[in-house]
């Protein structure tokens, strides 16, 4: 479990949380809520990479402040919000290079990710010649090279808006194949989702942050609620049905 055990911090005159909440293995949970939320900021505190100054993150019970850099990578993986591949290197390197360093380098696992990811296309080519989308999979498959690389028993991958730089179909499937992957390595992942459509469709559990607060958390269709998401995003919603999955439900943004 990777928990978050009432942590805060300050964010300039403001402040975030305290804020509690768990990932469990397997389990896809997305961050959701407005513009300036403090949804980056929560997932930095989850990281290890920004200190709470309240509160603790603990990973498989073990606080996380407490875990050297090289324990801590051979458990936890991290894309920031506009994280840059490195210039005038080989693709398959640079995913290489997200090998744990505590087990070495996995060539199957190397090829595995490679291939499931859609890099291996892009294995030869030179990171300088990407497109920003085909970035974005590059340093999602060295992310999950990094803990597939890895033989802990607890890993979680952090994510920041790792959509961002995608097209309707691209970002579909990326969440959804992270949903599977997460699924099948039995591999916890915390995500900043601004897309509410795609948080519905691939998340198993949301947590709604808003002004520095989690203010709801659970299953995802129990708490993206049309009131609920109006009355965070400030926005009157629509409810969609789905013509051909009767439980299924989107939301569009309606003008007054
Ligand atoms: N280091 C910092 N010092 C002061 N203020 C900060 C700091 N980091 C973030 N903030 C402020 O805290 C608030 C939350 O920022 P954060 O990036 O966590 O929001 P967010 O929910 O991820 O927003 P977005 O959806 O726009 O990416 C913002 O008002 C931001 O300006």
């Amino acid at each position: 479990m990777l928990e978050l055990d009432e942590v805060g911090r300050a964010l300039g005159p403001r402040r975030l949380g305290p804020v509690s909440l768990t990932v469990a293995q397997g389990e896809v949970l997305a961050l959701l809520g407005p513009n300036g939320a403090g949804k980056s900021s929560l997932l930095q505190l989850a990281t290890g990479l920004a200190r709470p100054d309240r509160g603790e993150v603990r990973l498989a019970g073990q606080a996380i402040s407490r875990l050297s850099a090289v324990e801590l990578a051979s458990r936890r993986a991290v894309l920031e919000q506009a994280a840059r591949l490195p210039a005038r290197c080989i693709v398959r390197e640079v995913v290489e290079g997200g090998a744990c360093r505590q087990h070495g380098a996995n060539p199957q696992r190397l090829a595995e990710v490679l291939q499931r990811t859609g890099v291996d296309r892009l294995a030869d080519r030179l990171t300088d010649k990407l497109s920003g989308g085909e970035a974005q999979r590059v340093l999602l498959a060295r992310a999950w090279y990094q803990l597939l690389s890895s033989n802990q028993a607890e890993r979680y991958l952090l994510l920041d808006e790792p959509t961002a730089m995608l097209d309707i179909g691209a970002a579909d499937t990326l969440l959804a194949d992270i949903a599977s992957t997460a699924r099948m390595e039995n591999i916890g992942v915390l995500a900043v989702v601004h897309d509410l459509n795609l948080a519905l469709r691939h998340a198993n559990r949301v947590a709604l942050i808003n002004n520095g607060q989690c203010v709801a958390i659970g299953p995802t269709f129990d708490v993206m609620r049309a009131e609920r998401l109006e009355a965070v995003y400030g926005v009157r919603l629509a409810e969609l049905g789905h013509p051909e999955e009767a439980d299924w439900r989107a939301f569009i943004p309606l003008r007054d």
